[in-house]
């Protein structure tokens, strides 16, 4: 046998294994995305989403509080308006950014109780209206980006305003990044926020527990004709060029597992922004699914998945996961 064969020594013992990764998970690598509703004393369980919940603003300390001291670093928030009236009449999703909203007072909170968490915020309207779609309409349903991109620019700005530390655009409208940008600019916010990009979103089936936990399904048809389709990696890479030349300072590919290739693209392309990526809501239970079925161990296939993303090119992984690798990472 050549010696250029002989390749198992290198990793014969679980030290050398771990040094064949160019790059190792670490906690502050994960951001914990979180369900904030407009019942303040909420704490209600998600059942397609294994251990989430929906909490309200005043049950934050008791939620987070352990997740900190076990080094949760960062969270994503997203805002589920259950109570308030999801307004369809000025079709502009008024709740988005309404001062006395979840969003708005979770930032708020955080901010005085974890001042070391870094908060970012999704920015979209389809939670916020009754058509549940991502940006505003024309009279015949089919989407109006210009007054989209506008009333996206103001809600990301007024999450700036109120303490987010990033605003994370996931309609997937062309040119909400650069308007996102100039909004933050003229605001004097722009080196204040930093703006997380959802650059190579698809229009993928792996959504469904979200949309459960989130009432956010469209009302109507679907979002194909603004989430790339699930083949299109031309576009895709069109999307992330586009995005890195309006201002974008993070670049995501959202969802992760399905995509690892548009994640290594992403890493080519955009070579000098952090890269995310975001392994959803479907993508969570089905990791959990399957180990439930006995088919693989839960934590071994929540390491595989995510070590994945990080081979691909990952430097941020948004995952529903991360309460559980504040546990079991060292780091
Ligand atoms: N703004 C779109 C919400 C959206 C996808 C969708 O429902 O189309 C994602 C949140 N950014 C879903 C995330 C997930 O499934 O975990
Ligand atoms: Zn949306």
């Amino acid at each position: 046998m050549d010696i250029s064969s002989i390749l198992q020594g290198g990793y014969q013992h679980p030290l050398s294994r771990s040094w064949q990764g160019r790059r190792q998970l670490t906690k502050s690598m994960f951001m914990y995305p979180i369900f904030i509703t407009d019942d303040p004393d909420a704490s209600v369980v998600i059942p397609s989403l294994p251990g989430q919940r929906r909490w309200g603003v005043n049950q934050l300390e008791t939620f987070l509080g352990p997740l900190v001291k076990k080094g949760l670093k960062s969270v994503i928030i997203f805002g589920v308006p259950l109570t308030c009236e999801k307004t369809l009449q000025d079709g502009r999703g008024t709740p988005a950014d309404d001062p006395s909203g979840p969003v708005i007072q979770a930032i708020k909170k955080i901010r005085l109780l974890f001042p070391s968490l870094y908060i970012a915020c999704d920015v979209c309207l389809c939670e916020y209206t009754s058509h549940g779609h991502c940006g505003l309409l024309h009279a015949d349903s089919t989407i109006n980006t210009k007054p989209s991109v506008l009333r996206l620019a103001e809600v990301s700005v007024n999450y700036a305003k109120a303490g987010a530390h990033c605003v994370a655009p996931s309609d997937m409208m062309d040119g909400r990044i650069k308007a996102i940008k100039q909004a933050l600019i003229d605001a004097d916010l722009a080196s204040k926020c930093t703006l997380m990009s959802y650059s190579a979103k698809f229009a993928s089936a792996l959504y469904g527990p979200f949309r459960d936990a989130a009432g956010s399904a469209p009302s109507f048809g679907d979002r194909k004709c603004y989430q790339l389709p699930p083949t299109a990696k031309g576009l895709a890479r069109r999307a992330i060029q586009r995005d890195m030349v309006e201002g974008a300072d993070i670049i995501m590919v959202k969802p992760a597992l399905p995509y690892l290739d548009i994640i290594s693209d992403a890493t080519q392309l955009a070579s000098d922004h952090p890269i995310a990526c975001y392994q959803v809501s479907g993508e969570f239970a089905m990791v959990h699914a399957g180990a439930a079925a006995g088919v693989y161990d839960l934590k071994t296939m929540a390491f595989e998945t995510t070590e994945s993303m990080v081979r691909a090119g990952a430097t941020l992984i948004l995952s529903y996961f991360t309460p559980d690798f504040l546990d079991w990472l060292e780091v």
